[in-house]
């Protein structure tokens, strides 16, 4: 399949921006890379060649084809370089108020034929859209995190999304060699509304003395074959946007059962949000990640 999209503005260089990048460029699209300051787009460049060396070092990749992609790859912190961008995809911080902020930025700047699409884990696409100038043309385009070795990504209409703008979306999507499931305008959609939980279900067992950080991650390794530990995870995705998607499912389906664990609000309010800050409940600032408690 192909699309009518030739470059893909990408906003929010941070982990999934970085990756979404890297699958665009990839793609064979030209992509632009924005985020607030230039030391945050070149450090999402830098994770965009990580990935690139990690797959050439499994095989999966030649070094012609990283070349090629990186070329594709313009960074920028100014919002008028996104003007050419046929699609842009949001991916800032899991905080509505953010993400309501960039679209107002953004949006006189860009086409108006141009589609908008946002990252978000959890936050309602319905409500997102109403804060652009373009409803119709606004959905949900959810990757996984590492996007690079990630295959799925769940896509959400908001009530105003239009047939085209969907229909394009899924061509989009298809070109990235990626497979796609369709959500539901639901909190947290369909991954999260069943992941997040359990991540948060484990931090009430490390919080109720249950078991350890080390006993909970390899009880769910070796006992129920997960790739990596619940708590090793939620480091992974930041315990910040894990803690976002807890408090929208809890808003949204007003639900006690979705409290967030009280030991995961104090690990974000030190600061302690995983791997991307150096520390969560495994400090990685030595050679092999040590649980924090
Ligand atoms: C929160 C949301 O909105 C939705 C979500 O994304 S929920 C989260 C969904 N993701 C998951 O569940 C991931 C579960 N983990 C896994 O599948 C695997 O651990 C993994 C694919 C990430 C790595 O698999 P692996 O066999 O360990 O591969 P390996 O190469 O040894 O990975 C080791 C490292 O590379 C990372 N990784 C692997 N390939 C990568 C790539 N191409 N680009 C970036 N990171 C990569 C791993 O995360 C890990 O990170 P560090 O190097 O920083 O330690
Ligand atoms: N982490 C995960 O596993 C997954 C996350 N998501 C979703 O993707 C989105 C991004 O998550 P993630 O990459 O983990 O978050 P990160 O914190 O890694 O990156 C967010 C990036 O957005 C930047 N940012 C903040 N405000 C603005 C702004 N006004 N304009 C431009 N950039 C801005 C941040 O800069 P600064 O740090 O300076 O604030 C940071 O570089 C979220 O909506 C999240 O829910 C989806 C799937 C998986």
């Amino acid at each position: 399949m192909t699309t009518g999209i030739a470059t893909v503005g990408v906003v929010g260089a941070g982990q999934m921006g970085s990756g979404i990048a890297y699958a665009a460029a990839l793609g064979g699209y030209d992509v632009v890379l924005y985020d607030l300051s230039a030391d945050r787009t070149e450090k999402g460049l830098a994770t965009v060649v990580k990935s690139f060396d990690r797959q050439i070092a499994a095989g999966n990749l030649s070094g012609a084809d990283k070349d090629a992609a990186l070329a594709r790859i313009r960074v920028a912190t100014e919002v008028e370089a996104l003007a050419p961008a046929d699609l842009v995809i949001e991916a800032a911080t899991e905080d509505e108020g953010v993400k309501r902020r960039i679209y107002g930025a953004i949006c006189p700047s860009l086409k108006p034929s141009a589609i908008l699409a946002s990252n978000t884990s959890s936050i309602s696409i319905t409500r997102l859209a109403a804060a652009t100038d373009r409803p119709e043309r606004f959905l949900g385009i959810h990757f996984m995190n590492p996007v690079p070795v990630m295959k799925l990504v769940e896509l959400v209409r908001g009530i105003a999304t239009d047939d085209e703008t969907f229909e394009e979306a899924k061509r989009f999507v298809d070109t990235l060699g990626k497979v796609m499931t369709v959500s539901e305008d639901f909190p947290a959609f369909i991954v999260n509304r069943i992941l997040v939980p359990m991540i948060n279900e484990a931090v009430y067992t490390l919080y109720e003395g249950v078991g350890s950080v080390e006993s909970i991650d390899t009880s769910m390794k070796l006992g129920a074959n997960h790739p990596m530990g619940p708590l090793q995870l939620a480091d992974f995705i930041g315990l910040d946007t894990c803690l976002s998607i807890m408090q929208v499912l809890h808003d949204g389906l007003s639900d006690s059962k979705y409290r967030p664990c009280p030991l995961l609000v104090k690990y974000v309010e030190a600061g302690w949000l995983g791997r991307k800050t150096g520390r969560g409940f495994y400090d990685y600032r030595g050679e092999t990640p040590v649980p924090t408690r």
